[in-house]
């Protein structure tokens, strides 16, 4: 049996975009993901985000789905685009909801809907961006934080930065390496700004959340590729510099100020994590390189061998483990939170009106079981969020790819648990694994 610390925070995780809905309701204002899935070519089929699950009405049915698994947090965000609206009075209703079922609420302030508004101004391009992110904070913080337990001020920057203005292949679009590197410091010093808005404001926890990822392959390419990745966002919040390295690598593109990492690096309270694969590199000097690692000429960004997920992505536990015990032993004296950890595979209801999912159960129990022996070699990891709670929408997949504990059938919006939420809820009661 294998048990873990008590009172360890097992949770799920959702976004506002991709389940709320209600998009143009009660004032909410548009957002770049508004304007990226209304554009033609962005996101397969043409799908948006407008209904999506349907969440913002039917969030009372989608608690009572977490009190069923005996959820002991959630994870959700708070649309920006929402704020200073009467449409966000629906975070008291999901805040109180949450609460009288006697589940924690772990709030992301920014899950990548920056109001469109601000992006017409420069968006993350512009240090302004920063600063009325810092302000959202502390309304965000002066309306909810009676209720919210722990603030996260991003959510995976390093998709906004490199993806969004990389590769281009999300919101806003951008396909910019120089772009790339500047949102990435703005975001930073957007997240130190608002950690210092929250603490002047008074929360108590407050934390970041990276997406991070084992590079594995030819030594040379996957140190510069896990500074572009990891040690870019890792080393500035939690050491207060860029590492030389990626610095040098920086200037080729950006003259970020360097003043701004007194504020970047402002004391966190968790690290959230979210953990789904290691990339893969090798030397191979035709390499062009990759638009989402600006600078990569030479390095080839290669398929995993073995399985993978319905998204492509390799699967692999022993990376999440050695992952976190990185991060505890060169990062000491920042708790972890593994925010994210799940996997897409294709679902199917069956006759039963059941979703068999044994692929994603498998995923699940090998990654919980990583996590405990990152644990047992001196991680301080205090919890672990299923990515997700609902199937929902997956950005340029569309609704394509299902990663829920809960199927989602779009046409009628009926939620089927999934043999993986059964799975979840008896390690949750058990706080543990067999
Ligand atoms: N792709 N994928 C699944 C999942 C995405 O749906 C989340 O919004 C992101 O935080 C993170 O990328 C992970």
């Amino acid at each position: 049996m294998i048990i873990f610390p008590e009172g360890f925070l097992w949770g799920a995780a959702t976004a506002a975009y991709q389940i709320e809905g209600a998009a143009r309701e009660d004032g909410r204002v548009p957002s770049i993901w508004d304007t990226f899935s209304h554009t033609p070519g962005k996101v397969r089929d043409g799908h948006t985000g407008d209904v999506a699950c349907d969440h913002y009405h039917r969030y009372a049915e989608d608690v009572a789905l977490m009190r069923e698994l005996g959820l002991r947090a959630y994870r959700f965000s708070i649309a920006w685009p929402r704020f200073g609206t009467p449409g966000f009075g629906f975070y008291d209703r999901l805040l109180d909801e949450l609460l009288e079922a006697g589940i924690t609420p772990v709030a992301t302030l920014y899950h990548w809907d920056l109001p469109q508004s601000l992006q017409d101004g420069g968006g993350w391009l512009d240090r302004d961006t920063a600063y009325r992110f810092a302000e959202y904070a502390a309304g965000a913080y002066e309306r909810l934080g009676d209720r919210v337990a722990t603030w996260t001020t991003l959510n995976e920057p390093w998709v906004s930065a490199f993806v969004g203005h990389g590769s281009g292949r999300h919101a806003p679009g951008v396909g910019d390496p120089a772009a790339a590197f500047t949102a990435a410091h703005h975001l930073m010093l957007a997240h130190g700004l608002a950690v210092q808005a929250l603490r002047a404001a008074g929360a108590g926890s407050v934390s970041i959340t990276l997406n991070l990822a084992p590079i594995l392959g030819d030594e040379e390419p996957a140190r510069l590729v896990d500074g572009l990745c990891n040690r870019i966002f890792l080393d500035p919040l939690l050491r207060g510099v860029y590492p030389e390295d990626v610095l040098a690598h920086l200037r080729r593109f950006t003259d970020v100020k360097l003043d701004d990492l007194e504020t970047i690096h402002q004391p966190i309270d968790v690290l959230g994590v979210n953990y789904y694969s290691p990339k893969h590199v090798r030397t191979d000097p035709e390499a062009p390189g990759h638009p989402e690692h600006p600078g990569t000429e030479g390095i080839a960004f290669v398929d995993p061998d073995g399985p993978v997920t319905a998204m492509g992505w390799g699967i692999n536990p022993e990376c999440l483990e050695s992952l976190l015990v990185r991060l505890s032993r060169e990062y000491p004296g920042t708790p972890l939170l593994i925010t994210e950890n799940g996997a897409a595979f294709e679902d199917t209801v069956t006759g039963d009106d059941r979703v068999h999912d044994t692929d994603r159960v498998a995923f699940l129990d090998a990654h919980v079981r990583a996590a405990h022996a990152a644990i047992a070699q001196g991680a301080d990891l205090r919890g672990y969020f299923v990515w997700s709670l609902l199937d929902n929408f997956e950005w340029a997949h569309g609704y394509h790819k299902r990663f829920g504990l809960v199927y989602v059938d779009y046409e009628t919006q009926r939620r089927i648990r999934k043999d993986s939420f059964h799975w979840y809820r008896d390690v949750i009661a058990a706080n543990g694994l067999r």
